[in-house]
């Protein structure tokens, strides 16, 4: 026991209630914009507890007076006092039921919006350490908890105090002596709910990451279900959930098993304490040192306190789940995003597009330097081709220019200006980037196209989709542009989706381009075209490609080679060949041949545009995107 004791006030146990307390106050605190209406139900709740109050008096009075002298108006007086304090009391008490459901529906709709505003502006590195299950739990089940906080929890907890608060007062009025013996249940039932509310809270607390780790599970089963059915591990993924829905299960009857226990524990106490005054108070009767009256009136206050003793068990779980809850919620919206407009952080407008990599290192959130002294001048319109084996940081490189991640040594400018002293919005606007994986909206092809230029009119619309060489096939389409993609795109095929990409970042018309691979998954054919439109677009404007083919490459104004986060070499086509390093190996190796096939895919080509006749859709394109 003395170990039990110690854990009780050591200052670990002080300072995490003290903790718990300020996330409660937090919750209580979001109440603030609906005040109005949280006074009314506090007040209507005050109001109906205090006129239940009111009934064991009039009982008293109708048997000491009533009763005892036998007179009939005063018994129907009385009868009628109750009968209006009753309904009054029902009145308010469906005032307090619905203020306090209209709060706590209005504090989840606030809060749902604020955390949904706030996942959006978190950087990437938050999204790279976080689940997706876990944070949709967060947006339903953490916000429900906290939604029912309020009328489960808080209104009972104060129903429950101002009952026993005003019995107690009422009590030492009526007898002291029967007071006391019915306020010894108060510690009795404190003590209690500690007890439960220690085992419980842990319970909780798990629960609530475990229905997220259930989330995660088929977030990412149902997501990456075209994998699941190609590796026939359909088995696999039903006992995965399986195991973690059992897990889910066992933690849910732990809790009920100690709730159900905190229950008859507490109506027990509550039990005893009744007998206890019904014997001391029926004693103190028959000796003529109390009314009848009285009595009545004592063991009605003690059937008053019972309701709140046996919601009690109920109203303990409410609070810790709303605790655990707040935690989970909390943590996100006090979540900094690291990457953020400085102070004083100036509006890019009309850029040449010249980019500076000054000594540039990297580490990502685990500490490991991907990128290591890393130095570029992209002249205004230059193409920049970088090349480099898998994982050498090509795309992490990339990420930098538009501020995904701040580098961690070193700057990066545009047009002399680091990018850290513009504004995001107006940076990332002026880059335009089609990424490695392609994601598309669950909307139409043309909502897809204009997503970053949402005024964008059909006409350009069109001409982005012509220049990315997506337009015949849209055509093709029964409902062209207005097609539902599905989720993710589903309906495309990787290179449709990739030419979406590239028309999407088209019409933001950027001044400068970032094409991570956007050419990897299209055939000869389409790859072919794209590149040619490409070569279009990246006209004028400066250009960043991770690029494998031969083509970009051998026209790029800088060829940069990759090798573990280092450039091991730079320079044109020509002076690299001559050099014979890492490049002119690479070249000999994959490009040469890859560089026949092209040329003759180029006479193909040639040949029916010849037939076609000379007009050319991304020189249509362009003018319109102009
Ligand atoms: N979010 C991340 N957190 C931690 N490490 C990462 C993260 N993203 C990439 N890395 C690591 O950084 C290194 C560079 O990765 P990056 O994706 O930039 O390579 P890459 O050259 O683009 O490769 P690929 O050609 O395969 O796309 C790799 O070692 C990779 O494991």
């Amino acid at each position: 026991m003395p170990s039990e004791k110690r854990h009780f006030l050591s200052s670990s146990y002080i300072n995490s209630l003290k903790a718990n307390l300020r996330i409660y106050l937090r919750i209580v605190g979001l109440l603030r914009p609906h005040w109005g209406s949280s006074l009314g139900a506090v007040l209507c709740l005050g109001l109906s507890t205090g006129l239940s109050l009111i009934v064991p008096w009039l009982l008293a009075w109708v048997v000491d007076v009533g009763v005892r002298e036998g007179s009939l108006t005063d018994l129907l007086v009385a009868a009628g006092a109750i009968f209006g304090t009753s309904a009054l009391r029902g009145l308010f008490a469906y005032g307090q039921g619905y203020w306090s459901q209209a709060i706590s529906n209005l504090v989840a709709y606030d809060l749902r919006n604020r955390l949904y505003a706030h996942l959006q502006t978190l950087d990437f590195a938050f999204h790279d350490e976080s689940e997706t299950g876990q944070l949709m739990s967060r947006m339903s089940i953490d916000i429900e908890a906290v939604r029912n906080f309020y009328p489960m929890g808080l209104f009972r907890a104060l129903i429950a105090i101002i009952t026993f608060a005003a019995t107690s007062v009422i009590l030492l009025i009526l007898d002291w002596r029967l007071a006391l013996v019915t306020l010894i249940s108060v510690p009795i039932l404190l003590a209690l709910a500690a007890q439960v509310s220690r085992r419980l809270r842990p319970l909780w607390n798990k629960i609530q990451n475990e229905v997220g780790d259930l989330g995660t599970i088929m977030q990412e089963s149902l997501s990456g279900v075209r994998v699941v059915k190609a590796f026939a591990r359909e088995d696999f993924e039903i006992e995965k959930y399986e195991t973690q829905n059992l897990k889910l299960r066992e933690l849910n009857m732990s809790a009920m098993r100690l709730s159900a226990w905190n229950q008859p524990l507490m109506v027990l106490a509550l039990n005893v304490i009744t007998v206890i005054v019904i014997w001391v108070g029926g004693a103190a009767v028959v000796h003529r040192q109390l009314s009848l009256g009285t009595l009545v009136a004592v063991t009605q206050y003690i059937f008053l306190l019972g309701t709140p003793v046996r919601s009690f068990g109920f109203m303990v779980n409410w609070f810790l789940r709303g605790l655990s809850g707040g935690i989970r919620i909390f943590s996100v919206l006090d979540r900094e995003p690291e990457i953020t407009d400085a102070p004083n952080a100036k509006t890019l407008q009309n850029i040449a597009g010249h980019v500076s990599f000054e000594h540039v290192s990297f580490s990502y959130a685990n500490g490991i330097e991907v990128l290591h002294d890393v130095t570029i001048d992209a002249r205004p319109g230059q193409v920049i081709a970088l090349l480099g084996t898998t994982g050498s940081g090509k795309s992490t490189l990339l990420h930098l220019l538009p501020r995904f991640y701040d580098v961690t040594k070193g700057r990066i400018t545009l047009d002399g200006m680091d990018v850290r002293d513009v504004t995001l919005a107006s940076l990332r606007r002026s880059i335009g980037l089609v990424l490695q994986d392609v994601f598309l909206f669950n909307a139409t092809i043309r909502d897809n196209i204009a997503y970053g230029a949402a005024h964008a009119t059909d006409e350009e619309v069109i001409a982005a989709a012509k220049i990315a060489r997506l337009h015949d096939f849209i055509c093709t389409l029964p409902d062209g542009y207005s097609t539902w993609v599905g989720e993710r795109g589903v309906t495309l095929s990787g290179g449709q989706k990739q030419r979406v990409a590239i028309a999407r970042t088209l019409l933001l018309n950027p001044r400068i381009l970032v094409l991570d691979d956007s050419t990897s998954s299209v055939d000869m054919e389409t790859e072919y075209l794209i590149q040619q439109a490409l070569d279009a677009v990246m006209h004028g404007r400066t250009t960043f490609v991770v690029a494998s083919r031969v083509r970009t490459i051998k026209h790029a104004d800088q060829i940069l080679v990759i090798e573990d986060g280092r450039i091991v070499e730079q320079g044109d086509h020509a002076t690299l060949i001559k050099n014979g390093g890492s490049y002119a190996r690479l070249y000999d190796l994959q490009l040469r041949e890859q560089e026949e096939v092209e040329e003759q895919m180029l006479a193909i080509s040639e040949q029916e545009m010849l037939l076609d006749g000379p007009e050319q859709p991304e020189e249509r394109g362009r003018e319109v995107l102009r």
